[in-house]
């Protein structure tokens, strides 16, 4: 249900009432051709021709850039944000008065109004029962394809929240989730040729394959009802071109569509049955059915013959759909998607927050109960005995349950600590979850990397949880006390034979021996086993960004595929949206461009780091970052 207060309801009620009785008159019924696509963008601020438009209406562009308004169908929820976001347009022609629609055609629609006819003036049927319940009562009359009942029992009942919300009543026969991955068919489409034949005069007007449409449905609107201004929203409205066909309409003179490039724009339609008009649904729009009858319109939505749909499928009679706001699942692909789908593993002070909110911006991926589970480190229960115990501890922070219905969505955690230690979490994963999980790493200049990671647990601020898990070991020692403490500690593990702890350089000849070897990987374990507390985060300054030793042991442990490595400097260098494109790629998501890219979990530091110790950590680092390229390929070649 939209945003738009009941008063405001009632005002453009009442306003469209007036309109209805000032005999407002129609837009001209031009042909147009089809509305390209293009043109279905919300207006901008930064676009030249829409501030042309908010001078000559002398509009102030605060108040008219899209307001927040109400919901129309299940995903037409206006965004007040998103004028932010929209791809500007430069073309003139698409905040003409009239662009946001264009007549298609008069068809016959006698042979619908027939199928359409029992019970289409019943009082509301829409009941907001779930399909089961739906499903357990008696079909009245089959014939009647407005009752609820008789469509969860022998069509397939689609919840749309903010149209059942307004009672309207809805025969559906084509969905699509919202990323337009999937078409459902329904039965009273693909298994009723006099549906289809009925219909087929609108689609030979529009000139298009029924292939290529993806929603299509009849909306029963009561009388008396109005629909605020509002604009479509969802990652298909761009994709699809919208049309209506007024169908049940006792008297057009009480209907009052209006649709225009903005509010102050829009242009009433002519609702005499069998008109077919396209209409711009990323435009404003808004319907007052002024009569004291319903009044039906059959709604499709296709797209261009380019596009391609991954599946189209037909529904069983009484197949239940699992839908949230963004997805739709059968109820036969319950279970589908174990959980995690996905673990940002590290590295610590990298960016893997700023990561994990941009990935949860997405509507398809759900976000775990906290952020850091550490459910496979500090948080692993000794204390319990079986793997089933072990699986379920870790699984109850996910909402795992909930997710089981819905698996187009997926949900995942970011425990920066997970690649770093590796000796505890990989056989502990391997042990609760056997299914695949996508891994992301993100990857920083190391020295950065250990100054902010320093600054951090040597800061006084945050919360008391927080402070407690960094720990009080290092609040009295300067950086440079720290980072020598971590070389004594690689050293006398084994870890790094090639450093020379009085010269701080390395022996070349004997990393490159060494580097990569199976006594670097024994020494590193002992390492973790003897340095490496559960509970304080103050340790391994240094080692912490020898990401090359660190990958490793997860990319022996599961196939390479399953990772996708990042780097922080290219967020500034290319863009968030750049990098979440290899993000969404990685998760097999649909592409989806995040509305805050802010960085996230910044710190101002207490002061700068020293200019010899800053050299002395990079001569450290320099090999160790060139082999990365060994794991991840040329991209890495010379990563900072
Ligand atoms: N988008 C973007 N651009 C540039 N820098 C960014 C961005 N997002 C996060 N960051 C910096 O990453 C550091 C925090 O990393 P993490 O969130 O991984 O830290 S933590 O391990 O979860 O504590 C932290 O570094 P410092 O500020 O140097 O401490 C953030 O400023």
């Amino acid at each position: 249900m939209g945003a738009t207060p009941k008063e405001e309801i009632d005002r453009q009620h009442d306003a469209a009432v007036k309109l209805v009785e000032e005999n407002m008159s129609c837009a001209p019924k031009v042909n147009r051709g089809e509305i390209p696509l293009k043109w279905k963008t919300r207006p901008t601020v930064e676009d030249p021709y829409y501030k042309m438009i908010i001078k000559t209406e002398k509009l102030s562009l605060d108040d008219k850039c899209d307001q927040s308004e109400t919901a129309d169908d299940d995903s037409d929820v206006s965004d007040p944000k998103d004028g932010r976001s929209a791809t500007p347009s430069n073309d003139p022609y698409r905040y003409e008065t009239g662009s946001c629609i264009s007549s298609r055609g008069q068809v016959d629609i006698s042979h619908i109004v027939k199928l359409l006819d029992e019970g289409c003036q019943d009082p509301a049927a829409v009941t907001m029962s779930t399909p089961a319940e739906l499903k357990s009562q008696k079909v009245k009359s089959r014939s009647n394809l407005w009752d609820e009942v008789n469509a969860a029992n022998n069509n397939v009942h689609v919840v749309r929240p903010s149209h059942d919300a307004w009672g309207i009543k809805k025969i559906v026969l084509i969905f699509c989730d919202d990323f337009l991955q999937t078409v459902y068919e329904m039965p009273w489409w693909h298994m009723k040729p006099d549906m289809r034949k009925a219909i087929q005069p609108v689609l030979d007007a529009l000139n298009v394959d029924p292939k290529r449409v993806v929603r299509m449905l009849f909306a029963a609107l009561p009388p008396g009802v109005t629909i605020p201004v509002h604009h479509d929203t969802g990652a298909w409205v761009q994709k699809t071109h919208r049309v209506h066909v007024p169908i049940v309409v006792d008297d057009p003179t009480r209907v009052l569509f209006r649709c225009g490039p903005i509010e102050s724009m829009m242009q009433r339609v002519d609702c005499t049955p069998g008109h077919v008009f396209e209409m711009n649904n990323q435009g404003k729009h808004a319907v007052s059915n002024c009569q004291d009858k319903y009044r039906v319109h059959l709604i499709l939505d296709y797209v261009d013959a380019s596009f391609h749909i991954d599946e189209r499928i037909k529904l069983s009679p009484g197949e239940i759909l699992l839908q949230t706001r963004r997805s739709i699942d059968r109820q036969k692909d319950k279970g589908k998607r174990p959980t995690p789908s996905f673990m940002i593993i590290g590295a610590q002070k990298s960016g893997t927050t700023s990561i994990y909110d941009y990935l949860s911006q997405h509507p398809l991926i759900v976000k775990a109960k906290r952020r850091e589970t550490h459910c496979l480190d500090w948080r692993w229960r000794t204390d319990l005995n079986t793997k089933k115990e072990r699986q379920q501890h870790c699984l109850s922070f996910f909402l795992e349950r909930e997710l089981r219905f819905h698996p187009s969505c997926m949900t995942g955690d970011s425990t920066p600590s997970y690649l770093f230690d590796s000796y505890r979490c990989i056989p502990r994963l391997k042990q609760v979850f056997s299914h695949e999980i996508k891994f992301i790493a993100i990857f920083r200049d190391p020295t950065k990397r250990a100054k902010s990671h320093y600054e951090m647990v040597t800061s006084e601020d945050g919360t008391p949880e927080q402070i407690k898990t960094r720990g009080e070991e290092w609040r009295d020692m300067t950086i440079e006390e720290v980072i020598e403490l971590d070389f004594q500690n690689m050293k006398s593990s084994g870890m790094i034979p090639y450093w020379d702890m009085e010269t701080k350089t390395i022996d070349m000849n004997i990393f490159r021996e060494f580097a990569g070897s199976k006594a670097e990987d024994d020494a590193f374990q002992l390492y973790l086993k003897n340095h490496v507390p559960m509970n304080t985060g103050s340790h391994s300054l240094v080692s912490r960004g020898m990401y090359e030793l660190q990958l490793r042991q997860w990319m022996k442990a599961f196939p390479a595929n399953t990772f996708l490595a990042l780097k922080l400097e290219d967020i500034k260098t290319n863009g968030v949206n750049e990098v979440m494109k290899k993000v969404w790629k990685h998760l097999k998501l649909p592409q989806f461009d995040i509305e805050d890219d802010s960085a996230k979990n910044t710190r101002s530091y207490k002061s700068e780091i020293d200019e010899e110790t800053k050299k002395m950590l990079n001569r450290f680092y320099e090999p160790h970052n060139l082999r990365l390229e060994t794991l991840l390929g040329s991209e890495w070649a010379s990563p900072w």
